[in-house]
């Protein structure tokens, strides 16, 4: 669906450059939602404005449905760009305009004819439950209801893919989870890929069939979001998925594990098992149950005392239940 082949992208200040950029080449599936990740300055904006062109990339490649955008001209880069929907953490609304005329603006300006643009409108506002002010202003608005405009407007020429920059940042967290709520029902209901940039791990949590993370303009991870979850393999990775996770360092001590426990395997006695098949004492640090994408995920902090030789076995013997372990500290 969304393919982008060696993508880099510089900034050229005088005679500073930024590499925002470096050989970006990744695949999104068609109709899934997919999050980039990183830390701020990690390129995810630039990635996102790449695709559609907003950014000229400096070299590299990116195709949505077998077209090659970047080597289209601007007439038909316009034409593209109509089937690509794109919010932003602004909302970038027309303050001049009512609901109704900033959602008809895409409209408006490929002419479509009026009474086209009347029933369109008025299934967006029903869409994202809006109908009521659509003859207020974006400055009568809450931030949610702007975006939910934002959303709409986006969607004005039924595109395919709907490219989200920080859409839920500037938003408190109950409108962040209805924002979601509709974006996952308009993947759902309309088929539309969704691209999201984000700084927070909930949204991808929430929201994303695959996660895709960013360092310095590179690809340091990417895998279905429930993997990443139970077993990230980067630091920084660890670092998103592990903050709410946190353990003090002076309880670092001893044999510790981290446990992510996968399918049903939450449902069986296995920890208990452990501890009398290996003859060991388990401590339970900490613990707590995450669902992504609706999937329990159990994640579980454990000391171990008198383990002696046997940790290879006990890890070996956690994999074959389901469990995945990782030593967080082996001393
Ligand atoms: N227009 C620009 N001119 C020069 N440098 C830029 C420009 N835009 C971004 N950069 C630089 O490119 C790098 C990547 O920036 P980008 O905004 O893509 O990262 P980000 O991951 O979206 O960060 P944030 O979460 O802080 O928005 C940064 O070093 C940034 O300073």
């Amino acid at each position: 669906m969304i393919k982008l082949n060696n993508l880099t992208k510089i900034y050229k200040k005088g005679n500073h450059e930024v590499v925002a950029l470096k050989d970006i080449s990744l695949n999104i599936n068609k109709g899934s939602i997919h999050g980039i990740i990183g830390l701020s300055g990690a390129g995810k904006s630039s990635l996102i404005r790449c695709i559609n062109r907003l950014e000229e990339p400096t070299s590299g490649e990116v195709w949505i449905n077998e077209v090659n955008l970047t080597s289209l001209n601007s007439k038909d880069l316009r034409n593209a760009r109509k089937r690509i929907g794109m919010i932003f953490q602004g909302f970038n609304l027309l303050s001049s305009k009512t609901v109704f005329d900033n959602i008809a603006f895409p409209l408006s300006l490929s002419k479509t004819p009026e009474a086209q643009i009347q029933k369109k409108v008025k299934s967006l506002l029903e869409l994202v439950e809006l109908t009521d002010k659509s003859n207020s202003f974006p400055s009568q608005l809450s931030g949610g209801q702007k975006q939910r405009v934002g959303i709409a407007r986006a969607l004005a020429n039924d595109p395919d893919v709907l490219l989200c920059d920080e859409a839920t940042s500037a938003l408190d967290p109950k409108t962040t989870k209805q924002i979601l709520t509709l974006l996952k029902d308009i993947n759902k209901s309309l088929g539309i890929t969704i691209v999201v940039v984000t700084h927070e791990m909930d949204v991808i949590k929430e929201i994303c069939d695959f996660v895709t993370i960013l360092e310095d303009g590179k690809i340091i991870e990417e895998g279905s979001t429930i993997n990443i979850f139970s077993k990230p393999g980067n630091e920084i990775t660890k670092h998103f998925v592990e903050s709410s996770n946190y353990i003090p360092e002076e309880f670092k001590k001893g044999i510790m594990l981290n446990l992510s426990f996968m399918e049903n395997s939450a449902q069986k006695p296995i920890i208990s098992k452990l501890g009398k098949d290996f003859n060991v004492e388990i401590n339970i640090l900490s613990g707590q149950i995450e669902y992504i994408q609706n999937q329990p995920l159990g994640k579980l902090t454990i000391g171990i005392d008198n383990v002696s030789n046997k940790l290879e076995d006990i890890i070996s013997y956690l994999e074959t239940n389901n469990v995945k372990a990782e030593v967080i500290t082996n001393e």
